[in-house]
């Protein structure tokens, strides 16, 4: 048997510094222990955790980016749970300067109670990663201790729980239950705990993409499938003849009626889905956003889509157009607390004192949207959030003090979806659109409303 060499001609460089040679399965631990720091501790968005370029994330392969990928799911999705489980094994709160100690019992107990890991593994990869920090190594033992009787204890725990309860913040959940009731806002946290569908939206032919792509089409003409592999890589990415967009976030663009030919501004427009819509159904869109980075995803998503649109980057706030649109669409910065199926990370980054000042900022470019709009114009207002400050309050704060009048909604301008359509808002919950195959089932929390200008 040949032993293994260096390529021919070459001898090792004893001098070169080598990367540290890490046990299978620590280095996509490692970047989700970094990964949930930066959540927990820096309140970063887990996106921008995962995609630093000078991240973990970054030399990770895609098999061990996957599942660092889930690891960190799970540990945001059912981070109440997991809270209680190993504060049933801690007598008292962790010390301060015991580096990412918290993330990486996180780490291990969504894999110890939720994941098909052996238990060993998830121990003994936790024992390594606490081994591989200058300051969670003096806890090594702790961390032994604590996952060894997690193990054990696994089932009488997960019987004792209630999962749906203990998985949202105690704000949220006092919120949804004034606003929904309480068998509704157990529904939105059941819906939670589920890994969401993946949702496009096509240029054309539904069917044929559901086909082709192994997906089905829902009423509202999303075509959904259940999500795994790399994006990019599936039929059609390449040739822009769809992109990747929530069921219940293309309907408010379908709003504005027939576009064709008119002037619509699509105001905070990044990334892009909707501008997407506006420009495939033939408008002249000027994509409106604050950040120029998040503008310059619009022009790579478009572009690939091969669609045209003009960009500007401002501040709607302060904006002068100079001219009037015939349509608006204004997708106002929220709490993104109907997203929470796709970022669990939400549950953890929003305060309740984000929904007051976000609530202001939507009444002031209301506003500002509304004096850019032409006498008849229609002006579409959403957002993904499931808080009435940011919805239904919205409508009627902006009736009460605007050149404004409600246009409803009817259920047939969204896939005859009744259950959709409340008070002539659009008003979408994470537990509508059930599906007997829980990979397909859910929306996101979207309100929309629909106004026209005096
Ligand atoms: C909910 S996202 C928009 C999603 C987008 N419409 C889509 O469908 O892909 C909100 C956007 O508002 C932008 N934004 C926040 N404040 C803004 C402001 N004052 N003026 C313009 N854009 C703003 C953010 O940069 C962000 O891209």
């Amino acid at each position: 048997m040949s032993k293994k060499t260096t390529p021919a001609g070459t001898r090792p460089n004893r001098n070169a510094p080598r990367a540290p040679r890490l046990a299978p399965g620590v280095a996509a631990r490692l970047a989700a222990t970094t990964a949930l720091m930066a959540v927990l501790v820096d309140h970063r968005p887990l996106d921008s955790a995962i995609d630093a370029t000078d991240g973990p994330f970054e030399t990770l392969d895609p098999r061990e980016r996957g599942l660092a990928r889930a690891i960190l799911g799970i540990a945001l999705r059912r981070r109440g749970q997991i809270d209680d489980a190993l504060s049933r094994f801690l007598d008292k709160a962790l010390p301060r300067k015991s580096g990412p100690l918290p993330a990486i019992l996180h780490v291990a107990a969504a894999q110890i109670l939720f994941m098909d890991v052996p238990d060993h593994a998830a121990v003994s990869i936790a024992v390594e990663t606490a081994e591989a920090d200058r300051d969670a190594r003096h806890f090594k033992g702790l961390v032994n201790a604590v996952l060894r009787r997690l193990t054990e204890q696994r089932d009488a725990i997960l019987a004792s729980q209630d999962e749906v309860r203990l998985n949202i913040p105690d704000w949220l959940y006092e919120r949804w239950v004034k606003d929904y009731g309480a068998e509704t806002t157990a529904k939105i946290a059941a819906a939670h705990l589920l890994e969401p569908s993946l949702d496009l939206s096509v240029k054309s032919d539904p069917e044929g993409w559901a086909e082709k792509l192994g997906g089905i089409v829902l009423p509202t003409g999303s075509v959904r499938l259940i999500a795994h592999g790399p994006i990019d890589a599936l039929p059609g990415f390449a040739e822009g003849q769809w992109w990747v967009q929530d069921a219940a976030a293309a309907l408010p663009a379908k709003l504005l009626g027939n576009v064709e030919g008119k002037d619509v501004a699509d105001l905070c427009a990044a990334p892009g889905g909707k501008t997407a819509q506006l420009a495939a159904a033939g408008a002249k869109v000027m994509a409106v956003d604050i950040s120029e980075p998040r503008l310059q995803r619009v022009r790579e998503n478009l572009s690939r889509l091969k669609l045209q649109i003009g960009t500007i980057a401002a501040d709607v706030e302060t904006w002068d157009p100079g001219r009037l649109f015939d349509a608006i669409l204004l997708d106002a910065p929220c709490s993104a607390t109907g997203t929470m199926r796709r970022h669990p990370d939400v549950a953890v980054l929003k305060r309740p004192s984000d929904i007051k000042s976000l609530a202001n900022l939507q009444s002031s470019l209301i506003a500002r949207a509304t004096s850019m709009l032409v006498s008849g114009g229609t002006l579409v207002y959403c957002t993904c959030s499931l808080e009435r400050a940011e919805g239904e309050d919205q409508v009627a704060l902006a009736l009460a003090s605007l050149p404004l009048v409600l246009e409803p909604i009817r259920p047939e301008e969204v896939g005859g979806l009744e259950a959709i359509c409340r008070e002539g808002f659009l008003r979408t919950l994470p537990s509508d659109l059930p599906n007997d195959e829980p990979r397909l089932t859910g929306l996101d929390g979207f309100f929309a409303a629909r106004f026209r200008r005096l």
